[in-house]
């Protein structure tokens, strides 16, 4: 059987603070990147899956039993095939939280998700097609096309889907709170120590 291939892994990196086109790519100069590692520090899982067979796939049903992700639909993110584009896509990047884990699986084009680190740094997350990303309840982000202006998702949920965005300020919700105790304060406690 030959080699497998496959494509590199999904990349992530510490934003600049330009106020340019938030679909650019937005890095650093140098670029600093950001480990599938470090992703995972802050509660956000990823997997790479094969997007042309996602109506059969038994790697992506074996995620979907073990975690309890029964509800399915589509999303495709283009001024043609979403309803009021322009208010969706403004209100996907104001920073949120949502009070259930997010799960995207990347059908087609591709986006970018950003999220906050210990230090409230924005990281980018680049979302290509094949990845699988799941987002902590409680974990703030946002979301934007990137310069290719299409996506197409699959939204996986646990039972009836709640999509409701909590804008920042969130920092006396609950589950802001559960998120912090559960993935933040480990790491300031790591820093506190190391000073
Ligand atoms: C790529 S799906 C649209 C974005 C979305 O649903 C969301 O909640 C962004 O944070
Ligand atoms: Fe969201």
């Amino acid at each position: 059987m030959g080699l497998e291939v496959r494509r590199p892994p999904m990349e992530a990196w510490y934003m600049d603070d330009s106020a340019e086109d938030q679909r650019k790519p937005h890095h650093r100069d140098p670029p600093e990147y950001v480990s599938l590692d470090k992703l995972a520090e802050l509660g956000i899982l990823h997997w790479v899956l094969d997007a042309d067979s996602y109506e059969n796939d038994p790697e992506l049903q074996k995620i979907r039993k073990e975690r309890g992700y029964n509800y399915e639909d589509f999303i495709e993110v283009c001024p043609e095939k979403l309803p009021n584009y322009e208010t969706k896509i403004k209100i996907f990047f104001e920073e949120h939280i949502h009070t259930d884990e997010e799960i995207r699986y990347c059908l087609d084009g591709s986006g970018y998700f950003d999220v906050r680190d210990p230090e409230d740094r924005w990281i980018r997350i680049w979302v290509q097609k094949g990845d699988m990303i799941v987002l902590p309840a409680g974990c703030y982000h946002r979301f934007t096309l990137d310069e290719n202006n299409y996506l197409k998702a699959m939204r996986l949920f646990i039972g009836e889907p709640i999509w409701t965005p909590y804008n920042r300020p969130q920092d006396e919700h609950p589950v802001r709170k559960d998120y912090i105790d559960h993935f933040l304060k480990a790491h300031k406690m790591d820093m506190s120590l190391a000073v």
